[in-house]
């Protein structure tokens, strides 16, 4: 029996205009059901090219990835990725986009039911009230949380998100991680997000992956992050566990992985 996603041998070379490019080496990883993991490493390291991999937008070179024991093959529903520019459709209003979604995986029930859906995804991530505005009518925060709900909405085996906050200003990505904490507490998902931010790391995930630079980029170490839940940011900046954590990470990125200029 596999782990609920289960990353095995996976090798990622890629052919470029120069030849071949080995970026990723023999990735292992096993993630159990509920359990949130942040991914980190210096720019360039194949963080990317691991989320595509899990998304099915990329075909491994060699190596399986297995959730819930299946081999991933292209994409599916029950991968939902939320990427860091929103992709909202600019002429559908905040309602029709998450809406979208739910009529691809919802095709069963009533309208009733999916509109119902939607406005429940919308509240849990606090955009039930600008359901009609669109995306050119709200902030970078808001669409990302728009971005979010129509991924949840999906009810994904597993919710990728590849640096979702990494283009919106410190106040907005600090109400955001907020916003995914409480929504983890309720529905317990199973994700799988890049960062680069390393607070960002600790705050939200149970176990860090960190991934050496390239080429041949594989997984370094993996801290497990025990600090109680909920959490809350105040509080874990006088935690002296917190800044031990959070320590460990800068020092795997900044010592063991120390990038040549
Ligand atoms: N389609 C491709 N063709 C050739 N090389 C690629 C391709 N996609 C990615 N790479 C290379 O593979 C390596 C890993 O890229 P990837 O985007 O996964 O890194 P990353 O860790 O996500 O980077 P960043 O943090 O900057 O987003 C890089 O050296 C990149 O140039």
């Amino acid at each position: 029996m596999s782990a609920y996603l289960d990353l095995q041998n996976i090798d990622m070379t890629f052919n470029t205009a120069k030849g071949t490019f080995n970026a990723l080496k023999d990735v292992n990883l096993k993630v159990q059901k509920g359990e949130f993991l942040a991914l980190i490493g210096h720019s360039g390291c194949g963080k990317s090219t691991v989320l595509n991999i899990v998304a099915g937008l990329l075909d491994a070179s060699a190596g399986v990835a297995l959730l819930k024991d299946k081999e991933i093959r292209g994409p599916g529903p029950n991968r939902a990725v939320v990427f860091q520019n929103h992709s909202l459709l600019p002429w559908l209003t905040v309602y029709e986009n998450v809406k979208l979604a739910v009529d691809k995986v919802m095709a069963d029930k009533s309208k009733a039911e999916r509109k119902d859906w939607v406005m429940h995804n919308l509240k849990l991530v606090h955009m039930d009230h600008a359901a009609d505005k669109r995306p050119g009518e709200i902030s970078g925060g808001m669409k990302q949380r728009v971005g979010i709900a129509r991924a949840l909405a999906m009810q994904p085996d597993v919710l990728l998100m590849d640096e979702p906050f990494g283009a919106l200003d410190a106040l907005t990505r600090a109400h955001l991680q907020d916003s995914v904490m409480e929504i983890q507490a309720e529905l317990n998902n199973t994700v799988l997000m890049i960062t680069h931010d390393v607070d960002e790391a600790v705050l939200l995930s149970d176990r860090i992956v960190m991934m050496t630079n390239g080429p041949a980029a594989t997984i370094g170490e993996i801290l497990t992050v025990d600090l109680p839940r909920p959490r809350d940011r105040l509080k874990l900046s006088e935690d002296p566990h917190y800044h031990h954590l959070r320590g460990q990470v800068l020092e795997f990125l900044y010592q063991k992985q120390r990038k040549a200029a």
